[in-house]
């Protein structure tokens, strides 16, 4: 099983660049940069990585994100990224990473976006990685904060496919950030929510219909509603989940409670995503090597996943076409 899970050509659709900030690299960056980490040490800062909820580890993650200070740093913290994912025979990727928790520490926009978007430009010519850059939101800030960052997203449209939203869920639903969102799709944004992570099954219906999603990350409480459940399989939205992710923020408590394969009976075009590999333990194949251990999937669902993994990406369909049917060579 974990041979086909190496072998297959897949996407990854959920990983926020920041969350693939190593404590290694994390310590070479604060040193760099002449900035005193809170943590003495690797393993002292590895003990951290111990959380209860999604607020323990958002709090260690914008930490993490305060050495991220030139252009260079956010090149090299993509660069090592893209290093796992050619390891785990990842074609295309489309991550996220979060503006404000660069702006807000006084870091200009563009040098996140020009330093990620090079080292993603350089990848897809020498590892023939192609990706799409999702600048996420962040929901535990007003509105307004997103609305005045939005012409800086608009002047480098050229670099950034879609908007997201994430960070802090409970307390702050979709319904916040409806005028951004619409202003978004109106300008031809793809738009992606997190919901359903820690919030109700409440927050993925606001997602799909007051910000009209085109893809929602996590989803997972969804399954709470089975009338909401039956329209997301119906519409064909896809679902894109973390399952580290799941178990080190205790979404599950355990990863044999894992509900992949009720998404997957219910008809939910779910995909197997890292979210942050950095903080919850393994890149986008050991998410699919636990996960199949612990919950028996078996060739053909996790074949399954990993087409969803391209059919639920934005890419065109010609390229999507291109994928599958490479896919489907080896399966
Ligand atoms: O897992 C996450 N959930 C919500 N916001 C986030 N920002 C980084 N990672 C996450
Ligand atoms: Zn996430």
């Amino acid at each position: 099983m974990n041979e086909l899970i190496q072998m297959l050509p897949k996407a990854e659709l959920h990983m926020h660049i920041e969350g693939s900030l190593e404590p290694e690299l994390m310590f070479k960056l604060a040193k760099r940069n002449g900035i005193e980490l809170p943590h003495q040490s690797i393993d002292e800062l590895k003990a951290l990585y111990d959380f209860n909820n999604l607020q323990e580890f958002l709090d260690i993650y914008y930490q993490g994100c305060s050495v991220l200070q030139t252009e260079q740093d956010f090149y090299d913290l993509a660069w090592a990224y893209l290093k796992k994912a050619k390891e785990d025979h990842v074609v295309h990727t489309e991550i996220f990473y979060d503006p404000q928790s660069h702006t807000a520490r006084g870091i200009p926009f563009e040098v996140a976006i020009n330093g990620l978007y090079r080292a993603f430009d350089d990848a897809q010519e020498q590892m023939g990685i192609s990706f799409h850059i999702i600048a996420c939101f962040l929901r535990h800030l007003p509105e307004q904060d997103a609305l005045d960052l939005y012409p800086e997203i608009l002047k480098h449209r050229d670099k950034i496919l879609g908007i997201g939203l994430d960070s802090s869920e409970m307390g702050h639903p979709p319904e916040k950030y409806q005028q951004v969102f619409a202003q978004a799709k109106k300008d031809g944004f793809k738009v992606v929510a997190h919901a359903g992570e820690e919030g109700p099954a409440e927050y993925v219906k606001q997602a799909i219909e007051l910000l009209q999603v085109d893809r929602i990350d996590h989803g997972n409480r969804c399954l709470d509603d089975e009338i909401l459940t039956a329209q997301i399989a119906h519409k064909g939205l896809a679902l894109t989940v973390c399952p580290l992710s799941n178990l080190k923020l205790k979404v599950v408590q355990d990863l044999v409670d894992h509900p992949i394969k009720k998404m997957l009976k219910k008809g939910l075009m779910a995909t197997i995503n890292s979210d942050d590999p950095a903080y919850f333990g393994g890149y986008v194949n050991e998410n699919y090597r636990q996960l199949a251990a612990a919950v028996g999937l078996t060739e053909d669902e996790i074949f399954t996943l990993v087409e969803n993994s391209f059919k639920a990406s934005f890419l065109p369909d010609s390229i999507k076409e291109i994928h599958l049917k490479a896919l489907h060579a080896i399966g």
